[in-house]
């Protein structure tokens, strides 16, 4: 008979009890703590005077509130709510004995690239965080679970969490992705067949020979979009990428035990067997990079689409949010995304602030230069990754093209830093969300899509097909100037 899916597995293997409301206690391998969701948490445990359950399994970093220019990470950072958060997460660490990469440590950064990096993240785990996006984690074979406060609270205080299983949808991504056509599209292109409510109930698996190509980086991103998708996690099962990518990182234990992992590892993979509350395919072979003209994720073209008429839309829902979308983004149904002025090009974030991302956008800057009334922001999703594509030069292929280069931080995805977008102004992003107001000003505007498109917008100060950039590219790539009705 068949043990069933990873999900079932890790989840069978964390269950501690059903608890009396029908929910069941889940144990947590790895809590990651951020400043902005965890203060509260670590209040309830001071009022109770309850300690830290398993602080060797809890690892902190900040990001949020993280100051991206160099010397704004002086102490006390100028905005005291900042400040004030900062602090509370060194006291709340030290006094509880948990590790915190903060900014001395050199391995600050966002928690979801921080911990993949370091090899806190692995597969067969259970991985919680206050924080909606570390689904991302999934990416190694994990259950990862954005949580609330209260459950922060619980798992800082037992190491367990009140939850409910889950269904599981196994996503088969078939075909293979042509030049220029990466892992971000291939996420944004299952947001627009399922929605952004297609997922709610389920854990989405990831898999198909399309997954399987991508490296771990690729993965990563599909995984942190899961919840845009509606769903609660996303996991893609560990194969020989995911071990060597693991293979040698700081948490990860070498040699024997290291064998002895995989082979654990090995044994939580889904059975060829396993049963699925439901299955979707998708064939990759023909998309097209994917770009967002509306307000929420799964309003997304392929970037030589027409705008869809709300009317066409199949519900209610839809069709007033895409008028409303229409309406904030100054765009009218049948218009292509092609051309649509372009701002601030942000490249960064939980989604795709990984060296692979900066390497695919450096081959694309490289030579070319951001026009003067365009801000281009690059920004690290860790320390790590900045240090990296210093030591490999990137840096200087974005500094040339007129590009600034930031410390590690969430930055322009949510803005709740220096890094504002403002009103009137458009953002090319390669971040996850772009509902209203979500990178600064109410009336900014956000086109969410692949680190690739962000860079051949921040070329041309307007959308663009990011396939023209590339020497090996497809040759029937349409440019702005070939579309009738091109938006200003
Ligand atoms: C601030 C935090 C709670 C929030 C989240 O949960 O995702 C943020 O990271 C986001 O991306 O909106
Ligand atoms: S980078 Fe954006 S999506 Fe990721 S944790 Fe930070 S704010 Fe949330």
């Amino acid at each position: 008979m068949s043990d069933g899916t990873l999900y079932d597995k890790v989840w069978e293997k964390h269950k501690v009890t059903e608890l009396p409301n029908g929910q069941d206690q889940l144990f947590i391998g790895l809590h990651l703590v951020h400043e902005v969701t965890s203060p509260q948490a670590f209040g309830m445990l001071r009022e109770r005077d309850l300690n830290v359950a398993y602080p060797d399994r809890t690892f902190a970093t900040t990001d949020h509130i993280a100051p991206t220019e160099a010397d704004k990470r002086k102490r006390p950072l100028e905005d005291e709510k900042s400040e004030e958060m900062l602090g509370a997460l060194e006291k709340n660490t030290s006094e509880n004995g948990i590790t915190f990469f903060d900014f001395d440590s050199g391995k600050q950064g966002i928690t979801h690239v921080v911990a993949p990096e370091l090899g806190l993240s692995q597969p067969g785990m259970t991985v919680a965080c206050g924080d909606s996006h570390t689904a991302t984690h999934g990416a190694f074979g994990s259950i990862g679970v954005g949580i609330g406060t209260s459950q922060i609270r619980d798992v800082l205080a037992t190491g367990c969490i009140a939850a409910d299983k889950q269904k599981v949808r196994r996503i088969e991504i078939e075909g293979s992705l042509g030049d220029g056509v990466y892992a971000k599209d291939v996420i944004m292109k299952i947001i627009q067949e399922l929605g952004v409510d297609g997922g709610v109930g389920h854990v989405y698996e990831y898999g198909g020979p399309a997954i399987e190509e991508l490296g771990m980086e690729g993965r990563l991103a599909i995984c942190n979009m899961s919840i845009e998708g509606g769903a609660r996690a996303g996991y893609i099962n560990p194969d020989e990428t995911t071990y060597e990518y693991l293979r040698g990182r700081e948490y990860v234990p070498e040699g024997e035990a290291f064998d002895e992992l995989v082979e654990y590892w090995e044994s939580i993979k889904s059975d060829d067997d396993a049963e699925y509350d439901d299955v979707v395919t998708i064939n990759v072979d023909d998309i097209d990079p994917l770009v967002t003209w509306g307000i929420n994720p799964g309003q997304v073209i392929e970037v030589s689409e027409p705008i869809p008429a709300p009317s066409d839309l199949p519900t209610q829902t839809e069709q007033e949010a895409a008028e409303q979308a229409l309406d904030h983004m100054e765009l009218s149904p049948g218009e292509s995304m092609l051309g649509y002025d372009v701002d601030v090009a942000f490249l960064g974030t939980c989604t795709n602030g990984r060296v692979s991302d900066f390497e695919v956008a450096a081959d694309i800057i490289e030579g070319q230069q951001v026009p003067d009334d365009v801000w281009a922001l690059a920004v690290p999703g860790s320390e790590t990754v900045r240090k990296e594509c210093e030591a490999r030069g990137i840096d200087q292929t974005f500094i040339e093209a007129g590009w600034e280069w930031r410390r590690a931080g969430c930055s322009m995805c949510l803005a709740m830093n220096d890094d504002k977008l403002e009103a009137g102004e458009v953002c090319a992003s390669s971040s996850n969300r772009n509902f209203i107001g979500r990178q600064g000003d109410k009336d900014g505007k956000t086109v969410l899509m692949s680190p690739a498109m962000v860079a051949a917008a921040a070329v041309e100060g307007e959308v663009t097909d990011a396939r023209r950039f590339l020497d090996d590219g497809p040759s029937d790539v349409v440019a702005a100037d070939d579309v009738e009705e091109v938006a200003d």
